[in-house]
């Protein structure tokens, strides 16, 4: 066990690495019975923003999981800025772990923690030599970031809107100052006009800081809006991934009638008069 621990080697990203940041390869969950995901492959490039969708219970929030390291897949490869992360230990992947940002559904907060203090959770966790004074300032920045008013730093998840926990959320998964961000349904429940602002500040944030995003979502206003590709999760795999453009071109059903639906349709840019 003692020589377990000792030649347990942390891994150290190459920052040279020029492959995709995220690629999945062969993948498979599954929950007892309940398949998930059957040779799932998925790559998503450098700097990108992809949103991943898919009809209710696919298997957007496990791929999610699978890819940072909360659920073991029964097989496959995922390998995230070219590293392998399977079967390592949190503290062999602490140098992969800190370059990434998640906003889980529903903004994940720490219901007894300031907005500040949740930010601050993360610096203290990777980074616990960091004097207190200095986290905070570091905090304070994050939130002005999310472009929450400095004025929510001290106030609790309770106290916040639906908007202002997202953003709070976003404020912590920029804690670190990752490269790759993953938003779990971000714009989930907010009110069209707080969702496109949300959608705003996902791609200034991806351009000024050169995030790439893994966004999953059912939001059509958010696809058409910011995301460069689109992957498409059915019958366990991701059937399709491209522009809108291209998925348009494929004649999958499931495909034609998100787009192509009645909502499809809507949200799509409408042609200049
Ligand atoms: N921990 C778990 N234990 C058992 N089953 C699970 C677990 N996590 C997810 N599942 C099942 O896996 C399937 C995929 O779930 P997942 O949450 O990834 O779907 P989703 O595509 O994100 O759905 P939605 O769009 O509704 O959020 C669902 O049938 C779900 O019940």
């Amino acid at each position: 066990m003692l020589e377990e621990l000792l030649t347990e080697e942390e891994i150290v990203v190459d920052r040279s690495f020029e492959g995709p940041i995220i690629s999945v390869k062969d993948l498979r969950n599954s929950f007892g019975d309940q398949v998930v995901h059957e040779h799932l492959d998925l790559d998503v490039k450098r700097g990108e923003i992809i949103g991943v969708v898919g009809g209710s219970g696919t298997g957007k929030s496990v791929l999610m999981r699978s890819i940072i390291g909360l659920q073991t897949p029964d097989e496959g490869s995922i390998e995230v800025f070219g590293e392998s992360l399977l079967g390592k230990s949190e503290a062999q992947t602490i140098d992969v772990r800190k370059r990434w940002g998640v906003l889980f559904q529903g903004g994940a907060l720490f219901s007894t923690l300031t907005v500040a203090e949740n930010v601050m959770v993360p610096i203290r966790e990777f980074y616990p030599q960091m004097d207190r004074e200095f986290r905070r300032e570091v905090a304070k920045y994050k939130v002005c970031l999310s472009g929450l008013p400095a004025e929510a730093s001290p106030k609790y998840p309770s106290e916040l809107s639906g908007g202002m926990k997202k953003r709070a959320g976003i404020a912590r998964a920029l804690a670190l100052d990752p490269e790759l961000l993953f938003l779990d349904e971000p714009t989930a429940g907010l009110d069209p006009i707080g969702a496109a602002a949300f959608d705003n500040l996902t791609r200034e944030l991806q351009q000024t800081l050169g995030l790439t995003v893994f966004l999953i979502t059912h939001d059509l206003d958010t696809l058409h809006a910011i995301c460069d590709r689109v992957a498409v999760l059915a019958d366990k795999q991701v059937i399709a991934v491209g522009t809108i453009e291209e998925l348009l071109a494929m004649d999958h059903p499931w495909i034609q009638e998100y787009f192509n639906g009645p909502r499809g349709r809507m949200a799509a840019p409408q042609p200049k008069m």
